[in-house]
C-alpha cells in the first residue's frame, strides 16, 4: 500500500498561455443556449426516457426559451430514433427552435442519423470523436494523423449527405470529445481539419462545440484553453465556439462561466445538472447567476417549482432540496441571525420603496420564480426573536415590539428544544394566541364598561368575567388604559406599572380590527407580563389587552 495514495493521480496538464485576457472580462449577455437534457441526461439514466417523457421534457425546454435543443442520439436506440421522427412528422418543432441530434464520427451511425432528420426545415448534426492522447492510444489506437483522417472523412460524409436534402437548413457541431485533456496544438489542428472540410459559410454554419468530456482541472484553465483555441483559430467566420462542461470536480459552472469569458458563445448543459457522472454544466444554475448579475438569461423559470415537478418526473431523479436557485430549501432561512437580516431588510426595502434587490441572505427574489416570501423564514431551535415575529407578521399582519418579540421567542424556543423539531406558522399562532390571551376562552374578559371624563382625569366602570364570576370595577386615571389599571389594582389587590403601550390597525379599512400590546410589570418583581388583544373597538382592544397581561401577572 502506498503511503500517500494519492500520488497514483498525476497533476493534469496546464496550458501555458500568458495572453490571456478574460480574467477581466464580465458577462454582459446571455450565451446561444443548447439543453443536451434528452441526450447527455438521458444517457445517463438508469432508464431513458421514453417517448412520452421525451416530449414531456421537449415541450418543457421550449417554454423554457430554449431554441436548440440536442433531442437524441438517433442511431443509438429505436427509441430515440422515432422519437426524432415524431417530433419532425407531427410538428413538434416551433419555427425558432433548432433540434440537434449526435453521433460518432463512425459512417454507419452518420448516415442512420442524417436519415432521422429527413423533412427537418432545420437541424444541427452533431459528430464527435475522443481526441486526447489516452483515447488515441487505448480506445481508437490510431495516432494524431489518423484521427484527424477520421474526423475529417465524417465531416465529408455529413456535408455530403446534407447535400442530398437541400431543403434542410444543415449545421454541422463537431466535438474534439476529451477537449480539456487534448494538447491544445492538436485540438486546435484537428477542429481546424474539420473546419476546412466543412467550409463554415452563414447558409453551411459550424459549430466548433468544446467539452470538458471529464472535468480534471481548475476552470481557470480551461478557460485559457478555450481562449488559447479561438485566438489561434484561423478563420472564425460562421463557427461559433460552444462549450459543453461536465463537473467533475463540481466546478461545472464556474468552468462554463469563465469559458464565456474567455469568449464561448454557446453553452450546452442540463436543467439542475444531470448528466453522466456528476452531471452536466446546469444551465439553470447559470441562466439565473447572469439574471441575479442584471443579465436577462433569455431563458424563463418563472414557476421553477413546476420546471423541478417535470425534470424529476422525467428524469426520475430528485432534484436536491440544496441545489441553487430550484432546491426547495433554497429561500429558506432556519437561523437566528439570518432571519434577523433579511427582516430587517425587507423592512428597508419596503421604507425605500426601492425596485432594486438588496435583502441580506437573498440573492434572488423569490418571486421572481414563482417561489413566495412565506417560505422564506421558518423556525426551530436555531432561529432567534425574528423568526416567530416574521411569521406572524407575514401572515397575520402583526406587527410586535421588541420585547414582546424576545419573549415569545423564549416560549417559541422552549417548544422547539422540547420537540427537537420545526415548528409551523400555524402552532407559531396558536401558541403566541394561548400565551398573550388572543382567544376566546381567556381567564379575564372584559364584557363591558363606561367612562366619562371628570376634570383632568377619566373614570371607568367595567364588568368582567374572571373564571365563572362577574365582577364589576371601578377606576380612574389619566387616560382609560391607566382608569382600568386602578380599577384592576383595586379589584385584585396587586400593584402593576404600564411599561409599555402600541396599536395598529390590521388592515386598511375604518373596520379592521385593531391590536394592541401590553407590558406591565409589579414594581416588586423583574418580571414583566404581556397581553395582547384584537379588536374591532381600538380602546376595546386596549383595555382587554390590559387584561391578558393582568391575568398573567395573577396567574404567576
Ligand atoms: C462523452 C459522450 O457522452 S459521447 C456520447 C456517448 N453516448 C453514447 O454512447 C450513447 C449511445 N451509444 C450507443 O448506443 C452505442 O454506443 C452505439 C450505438 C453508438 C455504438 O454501439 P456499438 O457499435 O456496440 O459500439 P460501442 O458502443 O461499443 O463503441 C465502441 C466502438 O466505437 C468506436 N468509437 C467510440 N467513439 C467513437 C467516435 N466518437 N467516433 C468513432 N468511433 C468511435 C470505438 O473505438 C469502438 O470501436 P471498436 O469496436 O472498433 O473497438
Ligand atoms: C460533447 C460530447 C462529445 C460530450 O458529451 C462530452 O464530451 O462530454
Amino acid at each position: 500500500m502506498l503511503d500517500n495514495p494519492a500520488r497514483k493521480y498525476p497533476a493534469a496538464h496546464i496550458i501555458d498561455y500568458p495572453q490571456r485576457t478574460w480574467p477581466v472580462k464580465r458577462l454582459q449577455a446571455p450565451p446561444r443556449w443548447c439543453s443536451t437534457d434528452l441526450r447527455d441526461g438521458n444517457q445517463a439514466l438508469a432508464n431513458p426516457m421514453d417517448a412520452q417523457r421525451k416530449l414531456t421534457f421537449f415541450k418543457h425546454l421550449i417554454a423554457c426559451g430554449f431554441k436548440e435543443i440536442e433531442v437524441a442520439f438517433p442511431a443509438a436506440s429505436e427509441v430515440d430514433f422515432a422519437f426524432v421522427r415524431l417530433l419532425i412528422e407531427e410538428n413538434h418543432i416551433p419555427e425558432d427552435v433548432t433540434i440537434q441530434v449526435m453521433t460518432p464520427a463512425r459512417p454507419d451511425l452518420i448516415e442512420r442519423t442524417i436519415v432521422s432528420l429527413n423533412g427537418a426545415s432545420k437541424a444541427i448534426v452533431h459528430v464527435y470523436n475522443a481526441t486526447a492522447p489516452i483515447f488515441r492510444e487505448m480506445v481508437f489506437q490510431k495516432d494524431k494523423a489518423e484521427l484527424i483522417a477520421l474526423a475529417t472523412a465524417a465531416a465529408k460524409q455529413v456535408r455530403q449527405l446534407c447535400e442530398q436534402s437541400p431543403q434542410t437548413d444543415w449545421t454541422l457541431q463537431y466535438s474534439p470529445e476529451t477537449f480539456c485533456f487534448t494538447e491544445a496544438d492538436f485540438a486546435l489542428e484537428i477542429c481546424e481539419a474539420v473546419a476546412q472540410v466543412w467550409g463554415p459559410e452563414p447558409k453551411r454554419p459550424l459549430i466548433l462545440n468544446l467539452p470538458t468530456t471529464v472535468e480534471v482541472n481548475t476552470p481557470n484553465v480551461f478557460a485559457d484553453q478555450v481562449e488559447h483555441l479561438m485566438r489561434s483559430f484561423s478563420d472564425l467566420k460562421s463557427i461559433t465556439i460552444s462549450v459543453h462542461p461536465h463537473n467533475d470536480r463540481g466546478t461545472g459552472v464556474a468552468t462554463a462561466e469563465m469559458a464565456m469569458l474567455a469568449g464561448a458563445q454557446r453553452v450546452e448543459g442540463c436543467l439542475f445538472g444531470n448528466g453522466e457522472r456528476t452531471g452536466n454544466v446546469d444551465l439553470v444554475t447559470l441562466a439565473m447567476n447572469l439574471y441575479t448579475q442584471g443579465v436577462h438569461p433569455q431563458l424563463q423559470f418563472a414557476n421553477i417549482r413546476q420546471t423541478v415537478e417535470i425534470v424529476e418526473q422525467c428524469n426520475q431523479l430528485p432534484v436536491h432540496p440544496r441545489h441553487p436557485y430550484g432546491g426547495s430549501l433554497v429561500f429558506t432561512a432556519f437561523s437566528g441571525s439570518h432571519q434577523d437580516a433579511i427582516k430587517k431588510g425587507f423592512a428597508h426595502r419596503a421604507r425605500l420603496g426601492s425596485e432594486a434587490w438588496h435583502i441580506p441572505y437573498l440573492p434572488l427574489d423569490p418571486q421572481d420564480v414563482g417561489c413566495s416570501y412565506e417560505e422564506v423564514i421558518r423556525v426551530n431551535s436555531q432561529s432567534g426573536k425574528s423568526g416567530a415575529a416574521w411569521l406572524l407578521q407575514e401572515n397575520h399582519g402583526l406587527r410586535l415590539p421588541r420585547a414582546l418579540q424576545v419573549d415569545f421567542s423564549q416560549h417559541v424556543q422552549q417548544q422547539t428544544e422540547q420537540t427537537g423539531k420545526e415548528i409551523s406558522q400555524a402552532q407559531v399562532w396558536q401558541l403566541f394566541r394561548s400565551l398573550y390571551g388572543v382567544l376566546e376562552n381567556r381567564p379575564l374578559s372584559l364584557l363591558h364598561y363606561t367612562s366619562e371624563p371628570r376634570g383632568a382625569e377619566q373614570h371607568v366602570t367595567a364588568t368582567l368575567r374572571y373564571g365563572e364570576e362577574t365582577l364589576s370595577l371601578q377606576g380612574q386615571g389619566c387616560g382609560l388604559l391607566s382608569a382600568l389599571s386602578d380599577g384592576v389594582q383595586k379589584a385584585f389587590d396587586c400593584v402593576l406599572n404600564i411599561m409599555d403601550y402600541q396599536e395598529h390597525t390590521l388592515g386598511p379599512q375604518s373596520s379592521s380590527n385593531a391590536i394592541s400590546y401590553i407590558q406591565i410589570a409589579s414594581p416588586s418583581s423583574a418580571i414583566t407580563h404581556f397581553g395582547v388583544a384584537i379588536e374591532t373597538d381600538a380602546s376595546k382592544a386596549a383595555l382587554q389587552a390590559l387584561l391578558n397581561a393582568v391575568a398573567d401577572l395573577i396567574r404567576e
